[in-house]
């Protein structure tokens, strides 16, 4: 490690030390304080802000009231949710794994239309997908002469373009329900404001199944989990999602302040789930096994109770959007005798879902909010289109699942009017099987990260318990490991591009949110060593999500490190010292050998010093 690294990362640990010591002291002189904090390191005030932010976001997720509801358009709570989602889980896993839902359609080839210049690969093989190849293998209603059936324009002509794929009653084998869709449509086109191109309900890119260079993936045989995909790119990718939350001002800032919560809430929900994914299911390079690190959990997202949350509020959201559909969803008809419990796993899903678990009434209510309710659509939009610039295959096709299914949500839940029957007609029928697999899936990523949440809390009481029974060591070590722990992240986000503070509009819901979690951590900040609680850090560590090895890699602990710094000089000034005292010696033996050359050379016999025979001075090096 170098010594400049060793000075900063001494300077945060004061930091840190300060601040620990400002969270005990009695004293409600802000300035003062930071002022002290300024004088110990050097830094701004604003940096001192920053690091104060940092350190009071690091409230474990386990000390959430879960039993508060999730917004004001979330009748919901966290156990609530934790009750749906037990009761769901195994019908939603078996669903997800027929031969009807793990099947998406993906072209890794679709260039990006952001930003110029995205060349780059991820060349690890976690990056890579296996698309299906093998036609054979699929059943009938996938094979190519079906799928390309459905794309047949000729058969299609009053299927607009962006459903000629399928219909959400034309599931499978045949064309009976097809026929009845056509029936249902007027022989010319659709009326005139669904056949205005400008009318767009879609919140993701319909070209995406449309692509001839599209293929099959089979979701179950590529799983969402730890790719080691991150760096700048991943970060680029992030920061520009984020920047999709720049709302033009609308005349009713209330609405605005709601399509802007929820939007934030939507992104940073995916950001966590997949962060809890891959936490879930990580590679440990050590014994080359996959399985859950509660370390990296806590580093992405556990220590951030609202992005916890916001997970919550994706779940809520699919929910609704699902049950929002139940009474369709009865229609539909899965020819194959292979699926038939397809559907009663979807009937008994939606109905363990509820409707108050969203409201999607409160946002876009009327003509006014018209304009702002577009705005949403197409920077929805947006984001599913950066996922054509993420590097990594696996996790672009992952991204572009999930905002696929959170973009069908979006549009059942604001463009369906269920009282008005050509609404019902325009989203319900003509919902495309790939909008209704990627719902499904994401609905089942979201399952999996609040199932993958109440598993880390176990994990985490567990490693608790078993350091309080430690006694006093236990209460050392915590504490010095809660103090490394806040220091090391406050490196980490010193390093990071943090894609909400760099927000060039200022995100107002970045703020709230971080206030409410201000405030929820200094109410909750009771007894002194209150965070005693936080579990040991192990000493494996992190680098872009890639552990790095305990000999070579970043040191856990200051004395590790320490003694390494130390170790390293004491080499250096023996290697200088040595060679001080050695000159002399050497410089005879250098005078010794030239002048026996020389002095062979004259009297015509060669080769009488052999230099080799001398025993070499060797200067063993031994830095780490
Ligand atoms: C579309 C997409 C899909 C991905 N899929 C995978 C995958 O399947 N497997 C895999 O291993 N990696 C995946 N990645 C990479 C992964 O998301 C991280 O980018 C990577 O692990 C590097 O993480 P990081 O700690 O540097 O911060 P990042 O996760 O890149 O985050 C950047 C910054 O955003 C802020 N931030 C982080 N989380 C949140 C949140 N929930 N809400 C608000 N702000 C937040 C923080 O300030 C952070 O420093 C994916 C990335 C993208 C863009």
């Amino acid at each position: 490690m170098k010594l400049d690294n060793i000075v900063q990362l001494g300077s945060l640990i004061s930091v840190a030390v300060a601040q620990e010591y400002l969270d005990t002291t009695t004293s409600n002189d802000e300035y003062t304080n930071s002022t002290t904090i300024s004088n110990l390191t050097n830094i701004t005030r604003s940096q001192v802000n920053t690091f104060q932010q940092n350190l009071d976001d690091l409230t474990p997720f386990c000390k959430m009231d879960k039993n508060q509801v999730l917004g004001p358009n979330c009748d919901v709570t966290i156990t609530e949710i934790n009750t749906i989602n037990q009761n769901i889980r195994k019908d939603l896993v078996g669903l997800v794994n027929t031969d009807f839902f793990k099947y998406f359609k993906f072209d890794p080839f679709k260039k990006c239309t952001i930003w110029e210049n995205n060349d780059g690969i991820c060349f690890s093989r976690s990056c890579a997908i296996d698309m299906v190849e093998d036609w054979d293998s699929l059943p009938e209603y996938w094979q190519p002469e079906i799928l390309g059936s459905l794309n047949n324009n000729s058969l299609n002509d009053n299927i607009p373009k962006d459903h000629q794929d399928s219909s959400f009653l034309d599931q499978l084998c045949d064309n009976k329900e097809k026929d009845k869709y056509n029936e249902q449509l007027p022989k010319v086109g659709r009326n005139s404001e669904e056949n205005s191109d400008e009318y767009d309900i879609n919140y993701y890119d319909i070209d995406d199944f449309a692509s001839e260079d599209a293929g099959l993936v089979d979701l179950t045989a590529n799983p969402e989990r730890f790719t080691g995909y991150g760096g700048q790119q991943a970060g680029q990718i992030w920061k520009s999602i984020y920047a999709e939350n720049c709302f033009d001002s609308s005349d009713n800032e209330t609405e605005k302040c709601l399509a802007k919560d929820a939007f934030y809430r939507i992104v940073s929900g995916l950001h966590a789930s997949i962060g809890t994914h891959l936490s879930n299911d990580h590679l440990n390079t050590e014994t080359g096994e996959w399985g859950p690190n509660l370390d990296l959990f806590m580093m992405r997202v556990g220590n951030y109770p609202d992005r916890v949350s916001n997970i919550y509020f994706n779940y809520a959201i699919v929910a609704k959007a699902l049950w929002k559909i139940k009474p369709y969803l009865k229609e539909l008809d899965f020819c194959n005798d292979y699926d038939n419990d397809v559907k009663s796993k979807i009937l008994n899903i939606v109905s363990q879902l509820d409707s108050k678990i969203f409201n999607e009434d409160v946002m876009f209510k009327g003509e006014v909010d018209h304009s702002l309710k577009d705005d949403f659509r197409r920077r929805f939009k947006n984001v599913t289109k950066i996922m054509d610039c993420v590097h990594c295959d696996r996790c672009k096709l992952w991204g572009k699942v999930q905002t696929t299914g959170y973009a069908t949500s979006l549009k059942i839940l604001f463009e369906l009017d269920e009282t008005n029957k050509s609404s019902r007609q325009r989203i319900v029928n003509k919902l495309t099987k790939f909008e209704l697999i990627s719902l499904v899936n994401t609905f089942n990523r979201l399952s999996t990260s609040v199932e993958a949440i109440n598993n880390f809390e176990k994990m985490y009481h567990e490693r608790e318990n078993g350091l309080n029974n430690n006694g006093v060591a236990s209460f050392f070590n915590n504490n010095f490991f809660k103090l490394l722990s806040k220091a090391k992240e406050t490196i980490c986000d010193t390093f990071n591009v943090s894609t909400t503070d760099n927000d060039s509009c200022n995100d107002k819901r970045n703020v709230n949110d971080r206030e409410q979690t201000s405030s929820k951590v200094k109410n909750s900040k009771s007894p002194k060593f209150v965070d005693l609680k936080i579990p040991k850090k192990s000493k494996e560590t992190f680098q872009n999500g890639i552990k790095m090895s305990n000999k070579k890699g970043f040191r856990n602990t200051i004395k590790e490190a320490w003694d390494m710094e130390l170790h390293n000089y004491m080499q250096a000034i023996r290697f200088i010292w040595r060679s001080y005292f050695d000159l002399p010696r050497n410089l005879w033996r250098l005078f010794i050998s030239r002048a026996a050359k020389l002095w062979n050379s004259f009297i015509g016999f060669a080769g009488y010093v052999n230099e080799e025979d001398e025993n070499p001075i060797v200067y063993d090096l031994d830095f780490h």
